[in-house]
């Protein structure tokens, strides 16, 4: 048997195993790094989130990324050039992180890398019948196994489209082992560039469970003041948009999209949800004057409206908590235009569920390795739309 099959076979026997999670999600603010220890697999995982914290991206990294990031027209040689070194840069700040916790990378038994999402692209986007559901995600395992020296699980979005799914949310294969309970109807929202959510029914029947993008969360919020504020990269505190009136034309014309009336499960990206969106929905309702801080506003209120849409038709009438998470949080005016639409339904964080809310996604990620290494049995079934029961992650040894 080969020595790293061996170790493998080990690290998958262990009680235990520590696991770091990276995420770089669609806003491109940095790479989340959570290091977890990860105990048993499926319905009796628990994660001990050890340590976590963002490193935030330098410029170049952004601008390089940027130059491709959801285009149809790129420089392949761009592309190319940026798989390996996004993996390198990836391994880098896990090298530099490790440094910093004085952890040395002997304890780390894997890390479970998210990549960067380039171009997410369902087959109802494209509408092209010659293809079918297609995503990218750039930053190769084997640089980031070989610039660490730790065994890499990655690129975990490829085997959900090849069972049919349409490569995201994978958040309900996380959302479901580690939060599901018999005590209560929960939401697990995220809201990064993209929100999403899962519904967890405390009946905790798998055939019920359901995971959902919505829209935007921030992606076109923060591409507006990034292009209207020079050097702002989002807009803290909702200052800008707090300062503004929400224009009913434009937030009509904003809410006109297709993907809106779709059903769950459904996935998107800034591929389509960007500033030429804004601009077509500002023509459409002839509010190309509107004051920045009301564009700001208006962006602000309809990522909230269609949350809010979004989790009425999950919960269905029924009580339910809501255990938000992403950067989203931080963003006062549109966590306040949720509690206000939802009085039935408790607001909180996943906080509450010892799970730093911006750390969740990468935890996530980390519970997909561990099932990669141990996982048994899926609890859903082929069946269901959206969740297919199959193993995700390939796995990079570091020499
Ligand atoms: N203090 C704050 N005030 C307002 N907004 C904030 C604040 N902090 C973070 N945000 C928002 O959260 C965003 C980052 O969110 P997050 O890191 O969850 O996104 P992501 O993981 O890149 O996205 P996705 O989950 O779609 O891949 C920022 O770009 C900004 O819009
Ligand atoms: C293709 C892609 O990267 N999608 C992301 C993105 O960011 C949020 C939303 O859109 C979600 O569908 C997904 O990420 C999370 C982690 C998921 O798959 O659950």
């Amino acid at each position: 048997m080969h020595q790293h099959i061996e170790t493998l076979y080990q690290t998958a026997a262990k009680s235990q195993r520590k696991i770091i999670g990276l995420m770089s999600g669609t806003s491109l603010d940095g790479l989340d790094i959570a290091l977890c220890t990860v105990t048993g697999e499926g319905l009796n995982t628990e994660v001990v989130l050890e340590r976590f914290t963002t490193l935030s991206y330098h410029d170049d990294f952004r601008s390089r990324v940027r130059s491709v990031f959801s285009k149809r027209a790129v420089d392949l040689q761009t592309v190319t050039l940026l798989n390996p070194w996004i993996g390198q840069e990836h391994g880098r700040m896990v090298n530099e992180c490790l440094a910093l916790w004085q952890i040395p990378h002997t304890e780390i038994d894997v890390i479970a890398s998210h990549g960067q999402t380039i171009f997410h692209c369902p087959s109802r986007q494209h509408n092209d019948n010659r293809w079918g559901n297609a995503t990218l995600q750039l930053g190769d395992g084997d640089h980031l196994a070989v610039t660490t020296g730790i065994t890499t699980i990655s690129d975990f979005r490829q085997k959900h489209i090849a069972a049919g799914g349409e490569g995201a949310p994978l958040a309900v294969y996380g959302d479901f082992l580690l939060f599901s309970s018999s005590a209560e109807n929960r939401i697990m929202l995220n809201i990064g560039g993209i929100a999403n959510l899962t519904w967890l029914p405390k009946s905790q029947d798998a055939t019920a469970v359901f995971s959902s993008d919505i829209g935007p969360g921030n992606t076109i919020m923060d591409a507006y003041i990034q292009q209207h504020f020079p050097g702002l990269l989002y807009d803290e505190g909702a200052k800008v948009a707090a300062s503004g009136k929400v224009s009913a034309e434009l937030l009509m014309a904003l809410q006109q999209d297709p993907f809106f009336a779709l059903d769950f499960p459904k996935t998107s990206g800034p591929e389509v949800f960007n500033l030429d969106y804004l601009a077509r929905a500002q023509q459409d309702s002839a509010t190309q004057d509107l004051a920045p801080a009301d564009v700001m506003a208006t962006l602000n209120r309809f990522s909230a409206e269609m949350i809010i849409r979004a989790i009425q038709q999950s919960c269905q009438g029924q009580n339910c908590t809501i255990y938000a998470s992403g950067g989203g949080i931080h963003n006062p005016l549109l966590m306040e235009q949720l509690a206000a639409a939802l009085p039935h339904n408790r607001l909180t964080t996943t906080a509450e569920l010892a799970i730093n809310p911006d750390a969740k996604e990468a935890v996530l990620f980390a519970v997909l390795a561990n099932e990669c290494l141990v996982g048994g049995k899926q609890p859903f079934s082929n069946a269901r739309e959206g969740i297919p029961a199959v193993t995700m992650g390939k796995i990079s040894f570091a020499d």
